[in-house]
Protein backbone atom coordinates (compact mmCIF):
# COMPACT_ATOMS: atom_id res chain seq x y z
CA UNK A 1 0.00 0.00 0.00
CA UNK A 2 1.33 3.43 -0.90
CA UNK A 3 0.56 6.34 1.34
CA UNK A 4 -1.64 9.25 0.39
CA UNK A 5 1.18 11.40 1.77
CA UNK A 6 3.70 10.15 -0.77
CA UNK A 7 5.51 12.68 -3.01
CA UNK A 8 4.86 13.04 -6.77
CA UNK A 9 6.09 10.04 -8.79
CA UNK A 10 9.25 11.83 -9.97
CA UNK A 11 10.53 12.77 -6.49
CA UNK A 12 11.81 10.04 -4.19
CA UNK A 13 9.59 9.79 -1.11
CA UNK A 14 11.05 11.04 2.17
CA UNK A 15 12.70 8.32 4.24
CA UNK A 16 10.37 9.31 7.07
CA UNK A 17 7.42 11.62 7.06
CA UNK A 18 5.43 12.46 10.17
CA UNK A 19 2.10 14.13 9.55
CA UNK A 20 0.38 15.91 12.44
CA UNK A 21 1.31 13.17 14.94
CA UNK A 22 -0.40 13.53 18.30
CA UNK A 23 -0.42 11.53 21.53
CA UNK A 24 -1.93 12.22 24.92
CA UNK A 25 -1.42 10.24 28.14
CA UNK A 26 -4.40 11.12 30.35
CA UNK A 27 -4.26 14.90 30.75
CA UNK A 28 -0.66 15.08 29.49
CA UNK A 29 -0.24 16.03 25.83
CA UNK A 30 3.06 14.32 24.98
CA UNK A 31 3.09 15.07 21.24
CA UNK A 32 0.98 17.88 19.84
CA UNK A 33 0.48 17.76 16.06
CA UNK A 34 4.09 17.20 15.07
CA UNK A 35 4.95 17.14 11.35
CA UNK A 36 8.41 16.37 10.04
CA UNK A 37 10.00 15.30 6.79
CA UNK A 38 13.33 13.45 6.70
CA UNK A 39 14.89 13.30 3.19
CA UNK A 40 16.53 10.09 2.06
CA UNK A 41 20.28 10.03 2.61
CA UNK A 42 20.26 12.32 5.62
CA UNK A 43 21.68 11.93 9.10
CA UNK A 44 18.88 13.52 11.09
CA UNK A 45 19.18 14.55 14.73
CA UNK A 46 16.10 14.90 16.95
CA UNK A 47 16.83 16.99 20.03
CA UNK A 48 14.76 18.46 22.82
CA UNK A 49 14.71 18.84 26.59
CA UNK A 50 13.69 16.02 28.95
CA UNK A 51 10.01 15.21 28.49
CA UNK A 52 9.80 17.07 25.14
CA UNK A 53 8.19 14.08 23.42
CA UNK A 54 11.11 12.62 21.46
CA UNK A 55 10.66 8.99 22.57
CA UNK A 56 6.89 9.21 22.16
CA UNK A 57 7.37 10.59 18.63
CA UNK A 58 9.89 7.91 17.67
CA UNK A 59 7.69 5.18 19.19
CA UNK A 60 4.77 6.33 17.02
CA UNK A 61 7.05 6.63 13.97
CA UNK A 62 8.22 3.03 14.35
CA UNK A 63 4.87 1.35 15.03
CA UNK A 64 5.51 0.75 18.74
CA UNK A 65 2.88 3.20 19.99
CA UNK A 66 -0.39 3.97 18.23
CA UNK A 67 -0.91 7.71 17.65
CA UNK A 68 -4.16 9.36 18.71
CA UNK A 69 -4.00 11.29 15.48
CA UNK A 70 -1.79 11.70 12.42
CA UNK A 71 0.36 9.41 10.33
CA UNK A 72 3.91 8.12 10.04
CA UNK A 73 5.15 7.14 6.58
CA UNK A 74 8.38 5.23 5.89
CA UNK A 75 9.66 5.43 2.30
CA UNK A 76 6.10 5.83 1.06
CA UNK A 77 4.58 3.13 3.31
CA UNK A 78 2.20 4.09 6.09
CA UNK A 79 3.49 2.59 9.35
CA UNK A 80 0.02 1.92 10.72
CA UNK A 81 -1.85 0.97 7.56
CA UNK A 82 0.92 -1.07 5.95
CA UNK A 83 3.13 -2.10 8.86
CA UNK A 84 4.83 -5.08 7.19
CA UNK A 85 6.18 -2.99 4.27
CA UNK A 86 7.18 -0.09 6.52
CA UNK A 87 8.86 -2.28 9.15
CA UNK A 88 10.77 -4.30 6.55
CA UNK A 89 12.50 -1.07 5.53
CA UNK A 90 13.51 0.16 8.97
CA UNK A 91 15.80 -0.84 11.79
CA UNK A 92 14.83 0.41 15.21
CA UNK A 93 16.70 0.99 18.44
CA UNK A 94 13.93 1.82 20.91
CA UNK A 95 14.38 3.61 24.22
CA UNK A 96 14.85 1.34 27.26
CA UNK A 97 14.75 -1.66 24.97
CA UNK A 98 13.60 -4.95 26.47
CA UNK A 99 15.75 -7.73 25.05
CA UNK A 100 15.33 -11.48 25.33
CA UNK A 101 18.19 -11.45 27.77
CA UNK A 102 18.42 -15.16 28.52
CA UNK A 103 19.83 -15.53 25.02
CA UNK A 104 23.51 -14.89 24.41
CA UNK A 105 24.48 -11.91 22.27
CA UNK A 106 25.11 -14.21 19.30
CA UNK A 107 21.78 -16.02 19.78
CA UNK A 108 19.87 -12.76 20.03
CA UNK A 109 21.38 -11.49 16.78
CA UNK A 110 20.67 -14.77 15.05
CA UNK A 111 17.09 -14.74 16.32
CA UNK A 112 16.58 -11.22 14.93
CA UNK A 113 18.04 -12.16 11.56
CA UNK A 114 15.87 -15.28 11.23
CA UNK A 115 12.82 -13.28 12.34
CA UNK A 116 13.50 -11.04 9.33
CA UNK A 117 13.43 -14.14 7.07
CA UNK A 118 17.09 -13.77 6.17
CA UNK A 119 18.93 -16.77 4.70
CA UNK A 120 20.82 -18.66 7.40
CA UNK A 121 24.25 -18.09 5.77
CA UNK A 122 23.67 -14.31 5.63
CA UNK A 123 22.61 -14.25 9.27
CA UNK A 124 25.78 -16.07 10.31
CA UNK A 125 28.10 -13.88 8.24
CA UNK A 126 26.47 -10.56 9.17
CA UNK A 127 26.25 -11.48 12.86
CA UNK A 128 30.00 -12.15 12.91
CA UNK A 129 30.68 -8.82 11.16
CA UNK A 130 28.46 -6.87 13.55
CA UNK A 131 29.85 -8.52 16.69
CA UNK A 132 33.39 -7.70 15.53
CA UNK A 133 32.54 -4.11 14.49
CA UNK A 134 30.88 -3.39 17.84
CA UNK A 135 33.60 -5.07 19.93
CA UNK A 136 31.21 -7.78 21.15
CA UNK A 137 32.95 -10.80 19.58
CA UNK A 138 34.62 -11.72 22.87
CA UNK A 139 31.30 -11.73 24.73
CA UNK A 140 29.11 -13.20 21.97
CA UNK A 141 28.60 -16.31 24.12
CA UNK A 142 27.60 -14.38 27.25
CA UNK A 143 23.92 -14.09 28.21
CA UNK A 144 22.60 -10.61 27.41
CA UNK A 145 21.30 -10.46 31.01
CA UNK A 146 24.95 -10.29 32.06
CA UNK A 147 25.82 -7.47 29.63
CA UNK A 148 26.57 -3.95 30.84
CA UNK A 149 24.27 -1.08 29.82
CA UNK A 150 26.59 -0.10 26.96
CA UNK A 151 26.89 -3.69 25.73
CA UNK A 152 23.09 -4.02 25.74
CA UNK A 153 22.86 -0.83 23.70
CA UNK A 154 25.39 -2.18 21.19
CA UNK A 155 23.73 -5.60 20.78
CA UNK A 156 20.36 -3.86 20.34
CA UNK A 157 21.93 -1.68 17.65
CA UNK A 158 23.36 -4.78 15.95
CA UNK A 159 19.84 -6.29 15.96
CA UNK A 160 18.54 -3.12 14.28
CA UNK A 161 21.21 -3.37 11.56
CA UNK A 162 21.28 -7.08 10.68
CA UNK A 163 18.64 -6.97 7.93
CA UNK A 164 20.36 -3.97 6.25
CA UNK A 165 17.36 -1.61 6.47
CA UNK A 166 17.15 1.61 4.43
CA UNK A 167 16.10 3.70 7.44
CA UNK A 168 17.52 3.51 10.95
CA UNK A 169 15.57 5.06 13.82
CA UNK A 170 17.74 5.18 16.92
CA UNK A 171 16.65 6.52 20.30
CA UNK A 172 19.78 7.69 22.16
CA UNK A 173 22.19 5.29 20.38
CA UNK A 174 25.29 6.63 22.15
CA UNK A 175 23.92 6.59 25.68
CA UNK A 176 26.17 4.49 27.99
CA UNK A 177 28.48 3.56 25.11
CA UNK A 178 32.25 3.96 25.66
CA UNK A 179 34.23 6.39 23.43
CA UNK A 180 35.89 3.69 21.31
CA UNK A 181 32.59 1.95 20.60
CA UNK A 182 31.00 5.37 20.06
CA UNK A 183 33.54 6.07 17.34
CA UNK A 184 32.84 2.65 15.76
CA UNK A 185 29.10 3.39 15.77
CA UNK A 186 29.68 6.82 14.22
CA UNK A 187 31.75 5.20 11.45
CA UNK A 188 29.02 2.58 10.81
CA UNK A 189 26.33 5.27 10.63
CA UNK A 190 28.38 7.55 8.35
CA UNK A 191 29.09 4.67 6.00
CA UNK A 192 25.40 3.71 6.05
CA UNK A 193 24.36 7.24 5.06
CA UNK A 194 27.14 7.53 2.44
CA UNK A 195 25.68 4.45 0.76
CA UNK A 196 22.22 6.03 0.57
CA UNK A 197 20.71 4.97 3.90
CA UNK A 198 18.98 7.39 6.28
CA UNK A 199 19.47 7.73 10.03
CA UNK A 200 17.15 9.44 12.49
CA UNK A 201 18.64 9.60 15.97
CA UNK A 202 17.79 11.33 19.21
CA UNK A 203 20.46 12.61 21.54
CA UNK A 204 21.02 15.05 24.37
CA UNK A 205 24.64 15.61 23.36
CA UNK A 206 24.65 18.68 21.14
CA UNK A 207 28.33 18.35 20.17
CA UNK A 208 27.65 14.83 18.94
CA UNK A 209 24.62 15.90 16.90
CA UNK A 210 26.59 18.83 15.52
CA UNK A 211 29.50 16.63 14.44
CA UNK A 212 27.38 13.83 12.99
CA UNK A 213 24.07 15.15 11.67
CA UNK A 214 23.37 17.21 8.56
CA UNK A 215 19.74 17.92 9.48
CA UNK A 216 18.19 18.65 12.86
CA UNK A 217 14.80 19.06 14.49
CA UNK A 218 14.26 20.67 17.88
CA UNK A 219 11.12 19.69 19.79
CA UNK A 220 9.76 21.17 23.00
CA UNK A 221 6.45 20.46 24.74
CA UNK A 222 5.50 17.99 22.03
CA UNK A 223 5.87 20.53 19.23
CA UNK A 224 8.43 21.20 16.55
CA UNK A 225 10.20 24.49 17.28
CA UNK A 226 12.83 24.35 14.53
CA UNK A 227 13.92 22.09 11.71
CA UNK A 228 16.20 22.28 8.71
CA UNK A 229 19.83 21.80 7.85
CA UNK A 230 22.27 21.96 10.76
CA UNK A 231 23.42 25.41 9.59
CA UNK A 232 19.86 26.71 9.28
CA UNK A 233 18.93 25.57 12.78
CA UNK A 234 22.07 26.78 14.56
CA UNK A 235 21.92 30.08 12.64
CA UNK A 236 25.57 31.08 13.04
CA UNK A 237 25.70 29.98 16.65
CA UNK A 238 26.57 26.65 18.28
CA UNK A 239 23.76 24.10 18.44
CA UNK A 240 24.05 24.09 22.23
CA UNK A 241 23.52 27.87 22.39
CA UNK A 242 20.71 27.81 19.85
CA UNK A 243 19.04 24.92 21.68
CA UNK A 244 18.97 26.86 24.95
CA UNK A 245 17.60 29.91 23.10
CA UNK A 246 14.93 27.89 21.32
CA UNK A 247 13.62 25.90 24.27
CA UNK A 248 13.63 29.01 26.41
CA UNK A 249 15.45 27.66 29.41
CA UNK A 250 18.68 28.87 30.90
CA UNK A 251 21.03 26.61 32.79
CA UNK A 252 19.83 25.63 36.29
CA UNK A 253 19.41 28.20 38.99
CA UNK A 254 22.35 27.31 41.25
CA UNK A 255 21.53 30.35 43.40
CA UNK A 256 18.38 28.49 44.43
CA UNK A 257 20.29 25.80 46.37
CA UNK A 258 22.04 27.69 49.15
CA UNK A 259 22.00 24.60 51.39
CA UNK A 260 24.24 22.80 48.93
CA UNK A 261 27.12 25.23 49.36
CA UNK A 262 29.79 23.71 51.56
CA UNK A 263 30.70 27.20 52.79
CA UNK A 264 27.24 27.63 54.39
CA UNK A 265 27.76 24.74 56.85
N1 LIG B 1 3.52 5.83 29.11
C1 LIG B 1 3.38 7.07 29.55
N2 LIG B 1 2.42 7.38 30.44
C2 LIG B 1 2.26 8.64 30.88
N3 LIG B 1 3.01 9.69 30.47
C3 LIG B 1 3.98 9.44 29.60
C4 LIG B 1 4.22 8.13 29.09
N4 LIG B 1 5.26 8.20 28.21
C5 LIG B 1 5.65 9.49 28.18
N5 LIG B 1 4.88 10.23 29.00
C6 LIG B 1 4.99 11.68 29.21
O1 LIG B 1 5.01 12.28 27.92
C7 LIG B 1 5.97 13.34 27.89
C8 LIG B 1 6.99 13.07 26.79
O2 LIG B 1 7.78 11.96 27.17
P1 LIG B 1 8.94 11.39 26.25
O3 LIG B 1 9.48 10.19 26.92
O4 LIG B 1 8.42 11.25 24.87
O5 LIG B 1 9.99 12.59 26.28
P2 LIG B 1 11.51 12.63 25.79
O6 LIG B 1 11.64 13.87 24.98
O7 LIG B 1 11.88 11.35 25.14
O8 LIG B 1 12.26 12.81 27.17
P3 LIG B 1 13.77 12.41 27.62
O9 LIG B 1 14.70 13.30 26.86
O10 LIG B 1 13.76 12.72 29.08
O11 LIG B 1 13.96 10.95 27.33
C9 LIG B 1 6.57 13.43 29.30
O12 LIG B 1 5.88 14.43 30.02
C10 LIG B 1 6.30 12.06 29.89
O13 LIG B 1 6.13 12.15 31.29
Amino acid sequence: MTSAHAQPASAPPPALELVQLAKRFGQKVAVDGLSLSVPQGSMFGLVGPNGAGKTTTLSMATGLLRPDHGAAVVLGHDVWRDPAAAKARMGVLPDGVHLFDRLTGAELLRYNGLLRSMPEADVTARAADLLAALDLAGTAGTAVADYSAGMRKKIALACALIHAPRLLILDEPFEAVDPVSGEAIRAILRDFVASGGTVVLSSHVMELVESLCDRVAVVADGRLVATGSLDEVRAGSSLQHRFVELVGRQSGDAEGLPWLRTSSR
